[in-house]
């Protein structure tokens, strides 16, 4: 954020814990809109100039002073002239907060990402699983989260912004500021996989070094030629006293045991790109005067412990040594590495920069700081860190962090003049945090263990989000009282403000200084869009919208310190820790493409008990209640989150009962479908049976070995064979038996036409004709004829199938020429209305199928007489049994049987190709009974 905040000064300093010194109300609300600079000395400092630059420096070791009594009173002046100064320049600044959004990266699933940059400040966050209808199709829980909210930050980078441009937008100014004897603090904060450690220490292509190795780059390519002889050293949080330097020379070594091949394997390969990182060659401009040395620390914050990254492991060979060679003996019996966690202390009255408050700060009692004079030094320091932070992680063979890194940069600026003065020293920190992921204990499937330290990660990040609700909240009190000087009294507000919770959580208390101290804070919001946590950044995206709304003092000049007796070393409690072993794998793929991996076991050994008298030093003790409300959040947390984890599997048991529910009754209905296709087989056959067994009956289907090459009339056309017998009745010629032997209508394939002239018909009179055919549809017939219904007659030869299968008949009556003539019927009529019938028969034979269950597969459109008798011209008749019965009565009666010759055959055939004018294809009349 470009502008200031103009609320009042530090409140957090005015609440009963945080006693470090709170700049005066007056001249309250109203902030200085520009930072003043940080004085500058003169290049060749007179006794004059020097004077006034003593006055803002350090102050000097008591203990390395030549004239104790003398130099604290000398001291106690300065502070009050340089406190009168800082407090003057100090002012507020809020917390800035940067957003990074994460690439897509390749080789993951791509979907649709939730984020929209509005504009360079602002991006708008919406739930991808909302239905736009109020609710949410994939949480069982009604969600807390808007389906969709802007979110402003001091600056959104885009996926496409480069490291050196992040660095140089976000990093940059506290790298300065650090030069110039400021305090900083950059944390990175966001759910797991969202780029929190590729934006702190980096990745692996050109370019893509993190802000870590290039602040680093710039302190050192600022500092060159300006190094100190290193002869003070930082102590705690603000103290120097002379140093030893074998004490502070680098472990340029691995001091994890590498003896074992395969670890040491595993090591090398993470070792060996070390150099890969490019490096930054921005240089500050820095006042040639000053002398620099630069330190630099690694802790961690793991399971609300502190540990030393660059301390050195032990190897516990107490163990039994295991061969080598024997592979599965290893990982029974791996190697033993053991480390201390490190305790968090108040820093003695005699650090404060105000004599009246008695505390200045936390710091890590007995984290080492090593001086590094070049960039190259300090990144092999940090990548050392980085080696025992994953090999004492957790996840170790993933690349999670599931610790918080804090690497701090300590530097110590003095005079060149004042060489030999320690109280000339200045002491500036930047801290850089890579924070554990904030994701939920449900996405990382945690248990046991696991879930120990999610819970221990999700309550030091909860605690941080408290801190910094109290510090808002505090401040808007205060800046409220301070706008209305007259209604409340300051002092009042001051002591009624809410105690900041910072002792709850081990991150907040290593980190609390710069927050009620001085110093500038950036926050780092990474997110990764296509990301399926979107209530997680949902919550990252709030924490930092809090986050802006905090302010922390800047100072504009630089701080003078105090140094206490420098000779005073820590002694340790010698209780015996207690201790607490893991188990950790670590692997790696090697360029072979071999995967390698090492069995390691931990010992982490409990903080030491304070010395007693030294919890006095302390600001505050630990409110109780505070902290047992903390702890029933965090057990309400995992409670939710096993009550969650029962739902889910409820869910998925639910899910899984209804569909093998919805699988049987799929059976069920395929059972009952199936049951009762067979039925209307069965019933189809049956029906067809029957029909056959009448059309056997009405003597219309010859014997079976004679199917094939006779002409039959229909079987149902009993009055066919009515018409016959009258017809045979008043005939003496003789029947040719062979001829007139019925024949089966399914015979062959195309149609089959009878055709019976009626020449004696008393009724009709000698030369009326009528053609009845019988058709069986064959699949030529259907496809010109546009039939939808398949036809499965490719065979000669007539069966019964047991497969039902449709089948069309058509009996078609039409009057013959002789017919018509005797009706005094013109040809043309008689063909008009030949074409009206046939039509309208095909009509109807289209609309009969066996397999649709009609029962009236062979339609026989009577004769006249039979005609009127039935009832009128639309009526289809089907003979009925007596019918049949009668008429076989007759033919036995009668003896004979009507014969057709060739002759008469070839004529009926070209009559009816003459008459047919309906598409009725004389090429499928293949036999023509003629009775005379
Ligand atoms: N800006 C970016 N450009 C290219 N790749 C990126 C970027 N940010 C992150 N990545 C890649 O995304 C992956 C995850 O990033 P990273 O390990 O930094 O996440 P993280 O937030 O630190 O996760 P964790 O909390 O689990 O440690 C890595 O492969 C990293 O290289």
């Amino acid at each position: 954020m470009a502008t200031r905040s103009k609320i009042g000064a530090t409140a957090t300093r005015a609440s009963s814990r945080t006693k470090t010194p709170v700049p005066p109300p007056s001249p309250p609300p109203r902030m200085k809109a520009v930072r003043a600079k940080a004085p500058t000395r003169p290049t060749a400092p007179t006794e004059a100039s020097k004077t006034r630059t003593t006055a803002r420096k350090p102050i000097a070791s008591r203990a390395n002073s030549p004239d104790v009594k003398l130099h604290a009173k000398t001291v106690t002046a300065r502070q009050t002239q340089a406190r009168t100064e800082n407090a003057n320049a100090a002012e507020c600044e809020p917390v800035m907060a940067y957003l990074r959004i994460r690439p897509h990266l390749g080789d993951e699933p791509m979907s649709m990402p939730y984020l929209c940059p509005l504009s360079d400040t602002s991006v708008r966050m919406t739930d991808p699983s909302h239905d736009g209808a109020g609710s949410s199709r994939l949480h069982l829980r009604i969600s807390t989260v808007a389906p969709s909210s802007i979110y402003k930050f001091s600056h959104a980078f885009l996926p496409e912004t480069q490291q050196a441009e992040f660095f140089t937008k976000t990093t940059l100014p506290l790298v300065r500021d650090l030069l110039d004897g400021q305090n900083g603090l950059l944390f990175a904060y966001g759910v797991t996989n969202s780029g929190k450690t590729y934006t702190i220490q980096g990745g692996h292509g050109p370019d893509s070094a993190g802000i870590l190795p290039r602040t680093l780059d710039v302190i050192f390519n600022s500092v060159e030629g300006m190094h100190s002889d290193g002869r003070f050293r930082p102590v705690r949080l603000y103290g120097v006293e002379e140093a030893d330097p074998s004490e502070s020379l680098p472990p340029m070594d691995i001091d994890v045991p590498t003896d074992e091949p395969q670890l040491a394997e595993v090591l090398a390969e993470h070792l060996a790109n070390a150099d890969d990182i490019d490096t930054d060659p921005t240089i500050i401009k820095l006042d040639r005067n000053y002398e620099y040395s630069v330190w630099l620390s690694y802790a961690e914050v793991y399971n609300e412990k502190v540990y030393d990254l660059l301390a050195e492991v032990t190897e516990d060979t107490s163990r039994p040594q295991i061969p080598r060679s024997n592979a599965h003996a290893q990982t029974a019996h791996p190697l033993l590495l053991t480390r201390k966690a490190l305790t968090v202390k108040p820093s003695p009255a005699s650090d404060a920069l105000d004599e009246s408050v008695s505390s200045a700060g936390k710091y890590i009692a007995g984290l080492r700081y090593f001086r590094v004079t070049s960039a190259a030094q300090a990144k092999a320091l940090v990548k050392l860190g980085q080696l025992h932070r994953r090999v004492f992680g957790t996840l170790a063979n993933s690349q999670s962090s599931r610790s918080h890194g804090m690497v701090t940069i300590k530097v110590l600026r003095g005079h060149r003049g004042d060489r030999d003065d320690p109280s000339s020293l200045q002491i500036s920190r930047l801290t850089l945090v890579d924070l554990a992921g904030s994701e939920r204990t449900k996405h990382t499937q945690t248990t046991g263990d696991r879930l120990k330290e999610a819970g221990n990660i999700n309550k030091s990040l909860m605690v941080l989000g408290q801190c910094m609700e109290v510090m808002r909240s505090n401040q808007k009190r205060l800046a409220q009282s301070l706008a209305n000087p007259g209604r409340t009294d300051t002092r009042d507000v001051k002591k009624a403000l809410a105690v900041v919770p910072f002792r709850h959580s081990k991150l907040t208390e290593v980190l609390m200084d710069y927050f009620v101290g001085d110093g500038r804070v950036v926050m780092i919001v990474n997110i990764n869009p296509y990301d399926t946590g979107f209530e997680e950044n949902s919550h990252v995206m709030k924490f930092s919208a809090l986050a802006r709304e905090v302010s922390t003092t800047v100072n504009n000049a630089p701080i003078p310190r105090v140094q206490t007796n420098s000779n005073k070393r820590s002694t340790f409690n010698s209780a015996l820790p207690r201790a607490v072993t893991r188990k950790v794998t670590i692997s790696s793929v090697l360029p072979n493409k071999k995967v390698s991996e090492a069995h390691l076991e931990v010992l982490e050994e409990d903080e030491e008990a304070r010395e007693d008298g030294e919890d006095d030093d302390d600001d505050e003790p630990i409110n109780p209640l505070v902290d047992a409300l903390f702890d029933e959040i965090e057990d309400l947390r995992l409670r939710l989150y096993e009550a969650e984890m029962r739902c889910v599997i409820v869910e998925a048991e639910t899910r899984e009962d209804v569909m093998k529910e919805m699988e049987e009754r799929m059976r069920e209905i395929e059972k009952t479908y199936n049951q009762r296709l067979m039925r209307e087989v069965e019933g189809n056959e049956r029906k067809m049976d029957a029909k056959i067994d009448m059309l056997h009956q009405a003597g219309l289907f010859g014997p079976p070995q004679k199917r094939r090459d006779k002409v039959e009339e229909s079987e149902e056309s009993s009055e066919i064979e009515d018409e016959a017998a009258r017809f045979i009745d008043h005939s003496d010629e003789p029947f040719d038996s062979e001829a007139s032997r019925p024949s089966s209508p399914l015979d062959g394939k195309g149609k089959v036409k009878a055709q019976l002239e009626l020449s004696n018909d008393p009724t009709m009179g000698k030369g009326i004709e009528s053609d009845i055919e019988i058709e069986q549809m064959t699949e030529e017939d259907e496809s010109l004829e546009d039939d939808p219904i398949s036809e499965d007659d490719d065979s000669d030869e007539y069966a019964l199938s047991a497969k039902p299968k449709p089948r069309l008949f058509k009996v078609v009556t039409k009057p013959s020429a002789k017919q018509k003539a005797k009706v005094g019927s013109p040809v043309a009529k008689t063909g008009r209305r030949s074409t009206r019938t046939v039509s309208s028969l095909e009509k109807q034979i289209k609309d009969i199928s066996l397999s649709d269950g009609a029962d009236d597969s062979v339609t026989i459109v009577p004769n006249r007489k039979a005609r009127a008798a039935y009832g009128g011209p639309d009526v289809d008749f089907v003979p009925g049994k007596d019918d049949i019965d009668t008429t076989k009565r007759k033919k036995r009666q009668l003896g004979k049987k009507a014969v057709v010759t060739e002759e008469e055959l070839e004529q009926v055939v070209g009559a009816a190709e003459r008459t047919s004018q309906n598409g009725v294809r004389s090429k499928n009349i293949r036999r023509t009974t003629r009775l005379n």
